[in-house]
C-alpha cells in the first residue's frame, strides 16, 4: 500500500459552467477539483490550504468511513473546526475498500458552490474486480445555479423565506448546457449552443465498438434527483456506494444526491455513429434542460452529434418507476448480511416546519443547528454546555398524521445526540410526510458518515410494526445514501461500530442547511488523539492553550 500525497488550495475561480460565466469554488484553479485514484488500503494525505479570502473551509470524503480517523472525516462543526483562510489542515486516512467514491465541501453551501471532485480506489494490487472491463469513464454529476450560494443561503434564512428555485443547469464533469440544447436540430423551441463557447459542448467520451466500459457515476447535487440515459445502449448497474451489488441490466437509472454507482456498458451498437448520454431531472417538476453529453464510437470524431433525437427521459412523477429500480439494487453474494438481532429502533420523522416564522426542516421535531464547539472535541473532552444534553425523541406521536399537513407546523431548534452503544445493531425507520403546503411531500436521500448501512426495504405511508416481516435480511444492499419517496418510509440497519461523532442527515444541500439531519456518537472513549487543528475552536480552543503543549 502507498502513502499519496495531494497539496491543496481551495480558492474561488471564474468558469463557464453552462455556457454563461460564473464565480465557482475550485482546487487548484480547477473546477471540479481534481481526480484522486487510489488503491485500496493506500493512505490518502491532503494538505489542504484554505485560499478563500474570508470564511472557512473543509472537505468531506463521501462514502470514506474513516475508521480510526474521525476527526478526518470533514464536517464543519461535528467532526473538526473549519479550516481559517490561509490556513492548511493534512486530511490523512486510509481508503480502505475498492469504489466510486467522491468528496465535496461540507461547510454551509459550499458544495452547492462548485467544491466538488471524484475518488476512485481500484481494487489493491493483486486482487481482481467482481467483473471484467475494457476501458473507464468517469461521470460527475452535479447541478447549477446562476445565483451565488450566499444570496441562496440568505433567501433560506430570509422571512418571507426565498426557496432557491429548480437549477439553471444540470451539469456532468461540471458542464451543461443553459437556454440552449446540443440536440436543438430535434427539440422545438430551444437554440442550439454556440460552438464557439466550448465550455457549453458537452463532454464527449471516446469508446471502441465490441468493448465494455464501466461508467463511473456519482451524484454530489445541491437538490436534483436525477435520471441517466445512454441512447441505445443497456446499463448492467454492478457497484453501488462502493459495494457490489447483483448485475442488473436497465434502460434508465435514478441517482440521487450523495449515490454513487458503477455500471457496465457493451459497446454493441452500430459503430458509424455516435449516442446520447442524457441526464435529466426527476421527482420535482422539472424547470432544467437535459444536460447531454456524448458517447463517441471511434473512428467517428467525437463533435459528430448523434444522428438520432436524444432518448426521452421518464416522466418526472413516475414514482412507480424510481420505486422499481430502486428495488433491483441488491447486495451480491459475499456482501456482508444484517445481525439478525437488533439492538434498538430509532424512528426519524421528516417533516417540514416554521420556527418563529422561518421555514426550515426537522426530525422528530428538531432541526438541526450546529454548535460552536464541533461535537467530536467536545465529547472527546467531555466539556460541558458545548451541545444540548437532552436525548432526542426515538420516535413520533402516535396521533401524527404523515399524509396531511401538521396540526402544529411550529418545531424547535437544538444541537443534541443520539448516542449509540458502541458495537449495537441500529434500525433507523425514516419516515417521510406532508411538506407545510397540503398534498406535497418530496424526495430526500439520506447519507450517513461513517459507516455503510443495509437497505432492509421501504414502504408506503407510515411504519407499522408488521413491516418488519417484510424486511429483506438475505440481500439488502450495504450503501451509505438511501432514499425515502414521497409519503413512505425507508429501513435501514447498522452497527455502531466506528468511534467517533457522525453525521446523518439529507443530502439536499438547501435542506441540510435548513436543519435536515441528526448526529450519532458512538465509542467516544476509544478515539484516538485529534490533530489539534481540528480542535482550534470554540471551547476545544481553551483546552489547548490550558495544556501548554
Ligand atoms: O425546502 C423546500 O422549500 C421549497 C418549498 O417547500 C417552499 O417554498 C421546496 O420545494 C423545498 O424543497
Amino acid at each position: 500500500a502507498k502513502v499519496r500525497h495531494f497539496k491543496w488550495e481551495v480558492g474561488a475561480l471564474f468558469s463557464t459552467p453552462d455556457c454563461v460565466e460564473n464565480v465557482v469554488l475550485g482546487i487548484n484553479g480547477q473546477f471540479p477539483g481534481p481526480t484522486i485514484r487510489a488503491k485500496a488500503s493506500d493512505t490518502i494525505v491532503v494538505e489542504l490550504k484554505n485560499h478563500l479570502h474570508t470564511e472557512g473551509v473543509v472537505i468531506h470524503w463521501h462514502g470514506i468511513r474513516q475508521i480510526g480517523t474521525p476527526w478526518a472525516d470533514g464536517t464543519a462543526s461535528i467532526s473538526q473546526c473549519a479550516i481559517n483562510p490561509e490556513e492548511t489542515f493534512v486530511y490523512r486516512f486510509k481508503v480502505d475498500r475498492p469504489g466510486t467514491y467522491f468528496y465535496h465541501g461540507h461547510y454551509g453551501m459550499q458544495r452547492s458552490g462548485g467544491l466538488y471532485g471524484s475518488l476512485i480506489v481500484d481494487v489493491a494490487d493483486g486482487e481482481k474486480e467482481a467483473f471484467h472491463y475494457d476501458g473507464e469513464i468517469n461521470l460527475l454529476l452535479s447541478d447549477w445555479w446562476h445565483k451565488s450560494i450566499y444570496d441562496q443561503m440568505v433567501g433560506l434564512s430570509s422571512n418571507p423565506f426565498r426557496w432557491i428555485g429548480e437549477p439553471q443547469s444540470l451539469l456532468i464533469n461540471g458542464r451543461g448546457q443553459y437556454n440552449c440544447s446540443l440536440a436543438a436540430k430535434f427539440t422545438t423551441g430551444v437554440a442550439a449552443c454556440p460552438a464557439r463557447n466550448r465550455s457549453c459542448q458537452g463532454n464527449a467520451f471516446s469508446v471502441l465498438p465490441n468493448k465494455t466500459y464501466r461508467i463511473r457515476i456519482a451524484s454530489t447535487t445541491a437538490l436534483a434527483s436525477l435520471n441517466l440515459q445512454i441512447g441505445n445502449h443497456k446499463m448492467v448497474v454492478v457497484e453501488a456506494d462502493g459495494n457490489y451489488v447483483q448485475p442488473v441490466a436497465v434502460d434508465d437509472m435514478d441517482i440521487y444526491s450523495g449515490e454513487s454507482y458503477s455500471v457496465l456498458l457493451t459497446t454493441n451498437q452500430s459503430p458509424s455513429m455516435n449516442y446520447w448520454i442524457s441526464l435529466s431531472v426527476r421527482g420535482r417538476e422539472p424547470q432544467t434542460r437535459p444536460a447531454l453529453a456524448i458517447l463517441n464510437y471511434k473512428p467517428n470524431s467525437p463533435a459528430k452529434l448523434p444522428t438520432l433525437p436524444p432518448p426521452v427521459s421518464p416522466r418526472w412523477n413516475d414514482y412507480e418507476h424510481s420505486k422499481s429500480f430502486s428495488n433491483k439494487i441488491l447486495a451480491l453474494r459475499g456482501t456482508p448480511t444484517p445481525p439478525v438481532k437488533v439492538d434498538r429502533r430509532i424512528v426519524l420523522l421528516n417533516t417540514q416546519n416554521k420556527i418563529s416564522g422561518f421555514t426550515k426542516w426537522a426530525i422528530n421535531n428538531i432541526s438541526l443547528v450546529l454548535p460552536s464547539t464541533p461535537y467530536l472535541g467536545s465529547l472527546k473532552y467531555n466539556l460541558k454546555n458545548a451541545f444540548d444534553a437532552e436525548r432526542p425523541p426515538e420516535d413520533f406521536s402516535k396521533d401524527y398524521d404523515v399524509a396531511k399537513p401538521a396540526v402544529n407546523q411550529n418545531s424547535t431548534t437544538g444541537t443534541t445526540i443520539y448516542f449509540l452503544r458502541f458495537n449495537s445493531t441500529v434500525d433507523v425507520i425514516l419516515q417521510n410526510a406532508n411538506a407545510l403546503a397540503a398534498n406535497v411531500s418530496e424526495i430526500h436521500p439520506w447519507h450517513l458518515h461513517g459507516h455503510d448501512f443495509w437497505v432492509l426495504g421501504y414502504g408506503e405511508g407510515r411504519f407499522k410494526e408488521e413491516d418488519v416481516k417484510t424486511f429483506n435480511l438475505k440481500n439488502p444492499p450495504y450503501r451509505n445514501t438511501a432514499v425515502i419517496f414521497p409519503y413512505g418510509w425507508t429501513a435501514l440497519r447498522f452497527v455502531a461500530n466506528n468511534p467517533g461523532a457522525w453525521a446523518f442527515h439529507c443530502h439536499i444541500e438547501p435542506h441540510l442547511h435548513m436543519g435536515m439531519g441528526v448526529v450519532f456518537s458512538e465509542g467516544i472513549r476509544l478515539v484516538g488523539k485529534i490533530p489539534k487543528e481540528a480542535l482550534a475552536c470554540g471551547k476545544t480552543a481553551t483546552i489547548l492553550t490550558d495544556q501548554h503543549p
